[in-house]
């Protein structure tokens, strides 16, 4: 069965953003590892996080939740305890995946990470290798490169050098372990790393838990072996969850405003914000929201985009709306996410009536090619469903496949369209 939403336009939504998937989880996995209680608030509450919660508690750590749905967190001081045949299910989750695999290192026994069929074509090696220099004793499963593992030996810290221009998640998670090792920790990447942004928020909340990141750009990380503290840490809005009513507002014309979101994060995927701006939509910033205003009159755009991946496929179903064709570059990665999206980057946009053109790392978008409408099937992929509602809502004419597949980041957005007078 598919989903069916009605085309709509003049559109005057508010809707509140979800809390930061990215924060969420970095920020369970420092109260973990600190000495003492945290508090952290307005936590997201979604499959992945919920994968971070269940590992860190198999892990020892005591988490509990709050009626305000808050979760309060008993950490470890860093000593973590596996128990005898400990596996770990990441399910679908990559950021739990990636983070985890350092963290548990500092666990007193060996610890099995597994996760989904897709997980387990999602690469790890980069960390791996790198782990393995510094005590670990990691080992494949399966596949070599790929989870599942079984991860056993310590994390001593030291120097590390790590290829991330596959994911940022690979040093996001060696930067995580290393307030808990037992020399410095010195980090570096023999190139560029894959959506950098994201370490911005890695260096961002150790910073909230006490621990400083000294670091020379994206290439060289330091962090001293000194443990993280307790914090209460409220977790920011999600501005990749916000860029699909961004986007609603951008071609189904009208106004929507998202609170909850901070206008001085470092979160990459604020650059959308910027991108609607120069396909022609206005955009005002408030204390703690943002209001795109569109009256559907929308130009292509070329834009390099390898630092914000998450809004890759909300911006492939804005483009098929534009005048003249779009074309984003950094798109490489996009193959290893949760589905290929790369191919879906080519669905979304067929749906909305365009054609693509692909090469190794751009993909150009061109409007009023196709038919458009139809049918998609997300492929479990949370980010395409969320993305073909933005397409289904401006034509009326497409059915989304296995919609509960946005459980993994945001169980809430379909009631969300509703309750923000989106539909
Ligand atoms: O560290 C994180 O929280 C994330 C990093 C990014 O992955 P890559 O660094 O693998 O591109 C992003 O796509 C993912 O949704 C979340
Ligand atoms: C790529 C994503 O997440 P992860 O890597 O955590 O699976 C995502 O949420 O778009």
């Amino acid at each position: 069965m598919s989903l069916h939403l009605p085309a709509v336009s003049g559109i005057d939504g508010c809707i509140a953003a979800p809390p930061s998937k990215s924060f969420t989880h970095r920020a369970l996995i420092a109260a973990a590892c600190a000495d003492g209680r945290s508090v952290i608030s307005r936590p997201l509450h979604a499959e992945d996080a919920g994968v971070t919660v269940s590992a860190l508690r198999q892990l020892g750590a005591e988490i509990s939740l709050t009626d305000d749905g808050d979760y309060v967190v008993e950490g470890t001081g860093g000593a973590f305890h596996a128990p005898t045949g400990c596996t770990i299910d990441c399910h679908n989750s990559g950021t739990s995946m990636r983070l985890l695999l350092s963290l548990v290192l500092l666990a007193d026994g060996p610890v099995c990470l597994t996760g989904s069929p897709r997980m387990q074509e999602r690469p790890v090696a980069p960390l791996v290798d790198a782990l393995n220099t510094v005590g670990g004793e990691v080992r494949y499963l399966k596949k070599a490169g790929y989870p599942p593992v079984c991860v056993d030996g310590v994390f001593r810290g030291g120097h590390l050098e790590i290829d991330a221009s596959a994911s940022s998640q690979f040093l996001s998670s060696a930067l995580m372990a290393a307030p808990c090792g037992t020399e410095d920790t010195v980090i570096t990447t023999p190139g560029e790393p894959a959506s950098r942004t994201y370490l911005d928020i890695t260096a961002d909340v150790m910073a909230a838990f006490g621990v400083p990141v000294k670091r020379d750009g994206y290439r060289r990380f330091t962090v001293s072996p000194e443990g993280y503290s307790p914090a209460d840490y409220t977790v920011e809005g999600d501005y990749s969850s916000a860029s699909y009513f961004f986007a609603i507002a951008a071609v189904c014309t009208g106004t929507v405003e998202v609170t909850h979101l901070n206008p001085a994060s470092c979160q990459g995927d604020r650059v959308f914000l910027r991108l609607l701006s120069e396909m022609g939509c206005r955009v005002t910033e408030g204390t703690n929201s943002v209001t795109v205003a569109s009256d559907g009159d929308l130009k292509g755009i070329a834009v390099a985009m390898g630092d914000a991946p998450d809004v890759v496929l909300t911006l492939a179903a804005v483009a098929p709306f534009a005048r003249g064709p779009t074309t984003i570059t950094g798109v490489r990665n996009l193959k290893i996410k949760e589905s290929n999206r790369l191919d879906a980057v080519v669905r979304i946009a067929a749906l909305g009536g365009a054609e693509t053109k692909l090469t190794d790392d751009t993909v150009t978008i061109i409007p009023g090619k196709l038919p458009g409408g139809g049918i998609i099937d997300p492929e479990d992929d949370h980010r395409t469903a969320m993305s073909a509602a933005v397409v289904a809502l401006k034509r009326g004419d497409v059915g989304i496949m296995n919609p509960g597949c946005v459980h993994k980041s945001y169980p809430g957005f379909w009631d969300a369209l509703r309750e923000g007078g989106m539909i």
